[in-house]
């Protein structure tokens, strides 16, 4: 069978479709041998979903989709089977259930996406929870993945995306992309990231929201004094006594902290 052109675009879904082999090979071949579950979110009209599915064949293991855009099944179809696609809101659905009516929550997870940019964070705040996903493999507007993990920086640049991510993930830069990977091109730089979860996660995942909470005050106004931006939410005492524990004066800005210092202040000032 001939494959269905590509269809046009919805900007509103974040629609790039990718074209370039060479990051398609890249990312599908991300972790091989150590997933036992592929899932791909956002697979569109199969760009990567075609060497995913080739590669889930070879292997023996279970690959399945979330997508959104009711025009995609068709194309899909020619790829994958009907019960491997799931048509609903990414956002909408409790992965971890999910995972469990799919038969892969005790599997090691495996998430690939091109992500849609528009939703990019929150899906990857959903992600970071569900502790089936071992591994993940996303694509992101580089301005985004910097902020996940800051890789075209060589100082210190912490934010609470990063410190967020990398309590529970390893991350790594996999691939630069540029527009032109893509019809229609995004305006836009985008690059992927590789991502391991932690054996051991630096807080506990019962904290991830009391920690999430922390971070978007701690770096709620990057450029101001931390001391002083924090006195509104916690006694002086408290806080210069923190302060002198991880030996950083009170005049100190949010992103010049280390990871270490982050997650000792939240330590000694989660309420
Ligand atoms: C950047 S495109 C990637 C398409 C294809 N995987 C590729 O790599 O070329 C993002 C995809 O996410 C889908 N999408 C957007 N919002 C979504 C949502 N809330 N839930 C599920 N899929 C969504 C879009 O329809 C689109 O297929």
């Amino acid at each position: 069978m001939n494959k269905l052109e590509l269809p046009l675009a919805n900007k509103s879904l974040g629609q790039h479709f990718l074209k370039d082999q060479g990051v398609i090979s890249r990312i599908c071949s991300d972790f091989k041998g150590e997933a036992e579950a592929i899932v791909e979110i956002g697979p569109g009209p199969g760009i990567l979903t075609e060497s995913l599915a080739t590669r889930a064949k070879e292997e023996g293991i279970p690959f399945f989709v979330i997508e959104k855009d009711d025009r995609f099944p068709d194309y899909l179809r020619q790829f994958i089977h009907e019960d491997q696609i799931t048509m609903t809101d990414a956002l909408a659905v409790n992965l971890s259930e999910w995972f469990k009516e799919k038969g892969i929550a005790d599997k090691k997870i495996w998430l690939v996406s091109n992500l849609p940019y528009n939703i990019s964070t929150p899906l990857l705040i959903n992600f970071l929870q569900a502790t089936e996903i071992k591994f993940m493999t996303l694509m992101f507007q580089k301005e985004v993945a910097d902020k996940v993990f800051p890789f075209s920086t060589t100082r210190n640049f912490m934010g609470s995306l990063h410190a967020l991510n990398q309590a529970y993930f390893d991350s790594a830069l996999l691939i630069k992309v540029p527009p032109g990977a893509f019809v229609p091109a995004p305006k836009v730089d985008s690059a992927v990231l590789t991502m391991t979860r932690k054996e051991i996660p630096l807080v506990p995942m019962e904290e991830f929201h009391k920690l999430e909470k922390f971070l978007r005050l701690l770096f709620s106004q990057r450029r101001k004094q931390l001391g002083g931006m924090l006195k509104a939410s916690f006694p002086i005492e408290l806080i210069q006594q923190s302060f002198e524990s991880i030996n950083v004066p009170l005049t100190i800005r949010g992103e010049a902290l280390t990871l270490d210092q982050v997650l000792n202040l939240y330590r000694m000032l989660k309420k």
